[in-house]
């Protein structure tokens, strides 16, 4: 759930990889020509109200009772992609993220610096083909021990 909620929020590539239309149609009363470059925008779609209740909220437990997965069947929640050109590494980058995030937090304890409260903590994006934060999280990581717990 964690890592979804990341994912709608937060997603590392705000922009699909653009699609060329093959003939005319009509979207949202426009007429689309063909070979028109159409770009969708994942990084919106994740914030839309009219998909999401409390959009700009961090809000893992949106999940707990959806079985809403991040494999592209789901066009509200694509951080992959979807269709044809959908992320190849997907099961992979899935995996990596949920392992990664569950050994640093099984194997550290994580604090803030002394001088920071966690409203400090800015989750401002710098736009890009892939996402950064623009502040460094910066967390101080104490080493967990299991026999002094
Ligand atoms: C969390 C990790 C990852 C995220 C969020 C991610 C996201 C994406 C997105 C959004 C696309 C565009 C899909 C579309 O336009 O429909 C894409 C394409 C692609 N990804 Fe990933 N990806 C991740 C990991 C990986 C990994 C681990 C690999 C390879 C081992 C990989 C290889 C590719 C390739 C080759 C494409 C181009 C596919 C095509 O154009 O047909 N990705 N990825």
């Amino acid at each position: 759930c964690v890592v979804k909620e990341t994912m709608r929020l937060h997603r590392p590539a705000p922009l699909l990889i653009p699609r060329e239309t093959m003939q005319h149609f009509k979207l949202n009363g426009y007429d689309i020509l063909p070979k028109t470059w159409m770009y969708v925008n994942a990084w919106a779609i994740g914030r839309d109200p009219n998909s999401w209740g409390r959009p700009h909220v961090f809000d893992p437990q949106r999940f707990m009772h959806d079985s809403m997965e991040a494999n592209g069947q789901d066009f509200k929640l694509i951080p992959f992609g979807e269709g044809r050109r959908i992320c190849p590494g997907k099961n992979l980058g899935m995996l990596m993220v949920e392992l990664v995030l569950a050994n640093l937090l099984y194997s550290f304890d994580w604090h803030l610096p002394p001088v920071m409260v966690k409203e400090d903590i800015s989750m401002e994006e710098a736009s890009g083909l892939t996402v950064n934060r623009v502040y460094a999280l910066c967390l101080m990581a104490t080493k967990y021990d299991a026999s002094t717990a």
